[in-house]
């Protein structure tokens, strides 16, 4: 029966048992797993191989529920001279990550039951990871009429996360709207918070800098005030509200009064937002350009400590793919958006792990479970142990190495971080059984559909399956 002989990882350290800030490696003893069909079937030590079975020595390395990215442009269909759903999910699984929301900001824009479905049936297809298409909140992303968020519910997408991301939801009854409708099936709305009135023309934070450099500055309370409203609107409707890429320190503290009175609201911190500063601007380098634009130092350290103290939610990698032209501009010309998906456990493990701000199973929480469950994601594992999906990460923390385009995976170039010397390296990732990279190494395009399809026929498959006949016979 078992056409998958199964995985032997032995000796990895849990990240969900490394729970003290700033603890070494050892504080956590070493387990073993076993992985057949698609599922952990045992947690042991010093566990037999067994015939066939692929082992993998984990020495020296964590172990990780899998990486569950909320914000990924993925740019198919339409901009497919960035990224495809095939080229993103290789990116994705390089990085570490077995599921990715697929942001709406396509063309044609994921604002129908169609395209949604579509999207979800091409990452199905590669396999590289569990592909959980983003509808628009408006039709066209155009901010005048919503889009048909009932039917994209209940397609087989089963979409849960609504958002015009790119663009605000500024309309402040569509958002109220929206956000009541989503209500009726626990789903959410993923704010873009940018005043577009304060922000027409803008190319970089607002401050000293901007005046200096002369490009027409993005001030912070375009990011705020639409925080504001929204936690209000959340309220009085009761309803979800996420918000995407925080990037000031006055942010943070409108969310954390939000929480402090109860409003159901969950909010994003990207990678580069814990990173880098509004100074590399300096450099007219348009990788640097990016929508929230880059923060001061204050604003940086501000996210850090909501991240510590749990005001941010999750981690998210606003992964933003854009071809060579479009950035190799002059700055106003330039495209906004970074790629994130390979950097971002490097990126976290820099700014949170060893900087003792999050341990280890925090970080497992803020990159894997919370966004699985503010994006109503079923069938990912939330722990490590016998009987959960075989959704896993193995990172190797020691050491640090150039980031260079070797380690981009997808389409386009625009990362930041290229030059740059970041800790740690993602050497293996497994999605629902069967691995995706191998030591480092992405597996091959047709090793890995056979496998996902394998998959689908054991246990997934069986979902599935009956949800196809199901609306076979329902339409
Ligand atoms: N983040 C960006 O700078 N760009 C994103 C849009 C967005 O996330 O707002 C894109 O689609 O390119
Ligand atoms: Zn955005
Ligand atoms: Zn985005």
């Amino acid at each position: 029966m078992t056409a998958n002989p199964g995985i032997l990882i032995r000796g990895a350290r849990l990240a969900a048992a490394l729970t003290e800030r700033g603890a070494e490696l050892s504080a956590a003893a070493p387990v073993d797993l076993r992985i057949v069909d698609g599922v952990i079937v045992e947690r042991g030590t010093d566990l037999a191989p067994r015939a066939g079975e692929r082992v993998i020595e984990a020495d020296g390395l964590v172990a990780l529920t899998g990486l569950v990215d909320l914000h990924t442009h993925l740019r198919e269909p339409g901009f497919e001279q960035s990224e495809t759903v095939l080229t993103g999910t290789r990116a994705a699984a390089a990085g570490g990550f077995t599921s990715v929301f697929a942001m709406a900001n396509t063309l044609p824009v994921q604002d129908t039951a169609g395209v949604v479905e579509q999207v979800q049936a091409l990452g199905d297809a590669g396999g590289y990871a569990t592909v959980r298409p983003i509808g628009a909140v408006t039709e066209d992303l155009a901010g005048e009429k919503l889009s048909e968020i009932g039917a994209m519910a209940q397609s087989r997408a089963q979409v849960r996360v609504f958002s015009d991301d790119g663009k605000c939801v500024h309309d402040p009854l569509l958002m109220r709207r929206a956000l009541e409708y989503v209500k009726t099936f626990d789903g959410v709305i993923a704010q873009h918070a940018q005043d577009p009135r304060l922000t027409e023309g803008a190319q970089m934070n607002e401050g000293a800098l901007s005046s200096e450099l002369g490009l027409k500055g993005w001030p912070a309370v375009a990011e705020e005030s639409i925080i504001a409203r929204d936690v209000l609107l959340a309220e009085h409707t009761g309803a979800r509200l996420h918000i995407c890429h925080l990037s000031t320190a006055g942010s943070v503290e409108v969310v954390r009064w939000a929480k402090a009175r109860g409003v159901a609201v969950t909010a994003e911190v990207t990678p580069h937002h814990l990173i880098l500063t509004e100074e590399l601007v300096r450099s007219y380098d348009a990788r640097y350009k990016v929508n929230p634009p880059l923060r001061r130092e204050e604003d940086v350290l501000a996210l850090r400590a909501a991240v510590a103290d749990g005001v941010i939610d999750i981690i998210a990698t606003d992964h933003a793919p854009h071809p060579l032209e479009a950035k190799e501009c002059e700055w106003d010309a330039a495209a906004f958006g970074m790629v994130g998906l390979e950097s971002a456990l490097p990126i976290a493990l820099a700014t949170l792990v060893n900087g003792g701000h999050t341990s280890w199973a925090e970080l497992e929480v803020l990159l894997s479970h919370r966004p699985a469950q503010i994006g109503g994601l079923t069938g990912a594992p939330i722990a490590l142990e016998a009987g959960q999906p075989a959704d896993l990460v193995l990172v190797d923390p020691s050491g640090s190495s150039v980031f260079d385009t070797e380690r981009l995976r997808g389409m386009s170039v625009n990362s930041p971080y290229l030059g740059m010397e970041l800790p740690g390296s993602v050497r293996y990732t497994v999605r629902r059984g069967y691995l995706t990279l191998d030591d480092g190494a992405l597996v091959p395009e047709a090793t890995v559909a056979a496998a996902a399809r394998a998959a689908g026929a054991t246990q997934n498959g069986a979902a599935a399956a009956s949800a196809a006949e199901h609306s076979e016979v329902s339409q």
